[in-house]
């Protein structure tokens, strides 16, 4: 099946002045128009011939034409993308990228080893060596003296981050399971970042509330519950530091974040999330295809 776009309101205006808009987010049109229903609904799910195809599009095309009584509609038709199916990087780019960063020590070697075998799937929650390379390099070119972390599982990107931190340094890591962060502790021990990690085993919204409002954060990195995101961002960004980084991690959502088909809350939260840091005027932003996505957020 295919993706249609319309040019109603909303879009990026096109040579002719058009608007074009992708059919998911008209969704006002969508719901008044039922052969777009149908269409959204089945196309993804059976294969669909050429000429079936061509049929359900021109209903659609002639559809959204009528409802387009504002303006000029042009509908344009472009190939299906299954966001679900999505590598960001073809696989043997990524393998290659992952082979060249500066490698985790054999601390952190073994905290993966120990999250595998205490946690068994869920150990792909970690984030990835490249990544923590990432987190570190990132809060000592900061010189943050304070950090906060949503999201700590078995604590991997933990001493990742207080690692970086300047002298004196302080990260505040909050999670709601004790039990998976006990998994961590004894490798922070070993890492020699234990005293600087003040683990809140709490939901992270109200560990954030409570912080003092005035800009205190040096960095921040999100990687909890993602339906959350936008709360964690809007909480962390008030409190950052002009110069401070917010990194968020899975703003890929496993490629979902790219297919309008998928409708479930945290899809809608972190796909909205997406496109208001690349408005927000507080920050300059850049998404990173790293792994399932990276989003960085400077504070201007
Ligand atoms: C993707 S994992 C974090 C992985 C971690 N950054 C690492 O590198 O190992 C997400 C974590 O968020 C935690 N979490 C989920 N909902 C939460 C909430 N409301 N408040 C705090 N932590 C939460 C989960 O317990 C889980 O440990």
């Amino acid at each position: 099946m295919r993706n249609c776009r319309s040019s109603k309101s909303g879009g990026p205006p096109t040579p002719s002045g058009e608007t074009v808009v992708r059919l998911a987010e008209v969704s006002g049109i969508r719901s008044r128009c039922p052969a777009a229903g149908w269409a959204h609904r089945h196309g993804r799910d059976s294969a669909v011939d050429a000429e079936s195809l061509t049929r359900v599009q021109d209903v659609i095309t002639r559809h959204l034409v009528r409802f387009a009584t504002q303006e000029e509609l042009a509908v344009e038709w472009t190939a299906a993308m299954d966001g679900g199916e999505l590598e960001p990087t073809a696989p043997v780019v990524g393998e290659y990228v992952l082979s060249h960063h500066t490698p985790a020590d054999d601390i952190l070697g073994e905290l993966a080893v120990a999250t595998r075998e205490a946690t068994g799937g869920a150990a792909q929650m970690q984030v990835s060596s490249d990544e923590g390379t990432l987190l570190t390099m990132l809060t000592r070119l900061t010189g943050a003296r304070f950090a906060v972390e949503v999201g700590v599982f078995t604590g991997y990107s933990t001493p990742c981050i207080a690692r970086g931190l300047a002298d004196g340094g302080r990260l505040l890591a909050c999670d709601v399971s004790e039990e998976w962060a006990a998994i961590g502790r004894p490798y922070w021990e070993r890492a020699g970042v234990a005293d600087r990690i003040d683990l809140r085993i709490a939901p992270a919204l109200e560990t954030l509330r409570a912080l003092d409002t005035k800009p205190v954060i040096d960095i921040a990195f999100i990687d909890a519950d993602k339906g959350n995101y936008p709360v964690y961002y809007e909480e962390i960004v008030r409190r950052l530091r002009p110069g401070g980084l917010v990194v968020l991690d899975n703003v890929f959502l496993g490629g979902r974040v790219l297919d309008p088909a998928y409708q479930q809350e945290h899809h809608l939260a972190v796909r909205r999330l997406n496109d208001m840091i690349t408005r927000d005027k507080r920050v300059q932003s850049v998404m990173l295809p790293v792994r399932d996505g990276v989003t960085i957020a400077h504070r201007c």
